[in-house]
């Protein structure tokens, strides 16, 4: 038993695929933590199909899912670390993957994951991953952090996994509680403030501003640079985070990945009773036009989320004012 899947109702196809999933994720929680005893994990190994610098990592995670998906109802593999759907056979599931997410901080020790979501395969690969998020089947990721989890949601809540190392197996602990309306915390690379565009960077200083700004209190900030944490950290306390466009080239839709990031985090988020947005639009309701496209990225605690979404339709002399000439949301 790699994962304790009772009572969850699952289909023996899905079953089989978290089993798989979950035993793998056990499999490179281990390889992780003999980082540097025989291999750097970290060390560049090529580029993948995105443009980004492929870690030694993030080939290993990759091999290592589809191999173990391939004898499974897994008819179609889409990954981070390939250029094209994968066929592995016959099935019924499709299932896309980031199979090491924030691979960046691999080599400093801090949290990594692998993110997946899991819908009903089509006849054709690209037509199984270029829908809408609200037909996933399941959405979850395994985060490895000072303790490997496991969260996934099949449309009815949000399940949590902790490994237990004595037994090598995921056991079920209570389900995710629902994300508070509203949030003092936030997430967002402030590095890239120049870039961004002004109802991003309204929003920000307000929250900057602090009990001295139009909000009329203190936000506190948090940034990881690795999405699972980041939601991990949402799901468990709240806070908001963004990823949006910017000007630099190649970040018009920001950085991270629809099919294989967002749309199962956003999957995650809404059944938590969060939003999960490309700052103004749903990103459940958002089609895709290529395996590796990206979105701009908001999700977190409803109210904020919302109110990313109204600073979007501010006029342009209130998004560039001053923060304490700006007349709108004062709280
Ligand atoms: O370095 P930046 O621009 O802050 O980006 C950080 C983001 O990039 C990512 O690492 C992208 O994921 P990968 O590591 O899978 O490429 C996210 O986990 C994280 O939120
Ligand atoms: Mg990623
Ligand atoms: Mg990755």
């Amino acid at each position: 038993m790699a994962i304790e899947l009772e009572d969850l109702g699952l289909t023996p196809e899905m079953a089989e695929v978290m089993t798989r999933l979950a035993t793998v994720g056990a499999q490179v929680a281990r390889i992780i933590s003999r980082n540097g005893v025989e291999t750097d994990l970290a060390a560049g190994v090529g580029t993948n199909a995105g443009g980004d610098g492929q870690k030694a990592l993030d080939v290993i995670a990759d091999d290592l899912f589809r191999e173990a998906l391939s004898e499974t109802a897994v008819a179609w593999y889409a990954s981070e670390e390939q250029d094209e759907v994968v066929s592995l056979g016959e099935g019924s599931l499709g299932l896309a993957i980031d199979p090491l997410d924030g691979s960046s901080n691999i080599d400093v020790n801090v949290s990594i994951g692998t993110i997946f979501s899991i819908f009903p395969a089509k006849e054709d690969g690209d037509a199984t991953f270029l829908r809408q998020g609200h037909e996933q089947l399941a959405g979850g990721y395994i985060i490895y952090g000072p303790q490997c989890a496991l969260v996934c949601t099949f449309g009815d809540g949000v399940k949590h996994w902790v490994l237990d190392l004595d037994t090598n197996s995921f056991r079920r602990v209570a389900d995710i509680k629902p994300l508070p309306q509203d949030t003092t915390e936030y997430a967002i690379n402030a590095s890239n403030y120049r870039h961004w565009p002004a109802p991003i960077r309204a929003f920000i200083d307000d929250l900057v501003a602090g009990a001295e700004g139009p909000r009329g209190k203190n936000f506190n900030m948090r940034w990881i640079a690795s999405l699972v944490a980041e939601t991990h950290r949402i799901l468990m306390r709240g806070g908001v985070f963004l990823y949006p466009g910017d000007d630099r080239k190649g970040y018009e839709r920001g950085r991270l990945r629809h099919v294989y990031e967002c749309a199962p985090i956003a999957f995650l988020i809404t059944q938590a009773g969060g939003g999960a947005t490309d700052g103004c639009e749903e990103v459940l309701t958002a089609l895709p036009d290529r395996l590796h496209a990206r979105t701009p990225f908001v999700f977190g605690c409803g109210a904020k989320v919302a109110r990313v979404a109204a600073y979007h339709d501010l006029p342009g002399e209130e998004t560039s004012a001053l923060f304490n000439t700006r007349g709108l949301f004062r709280s």
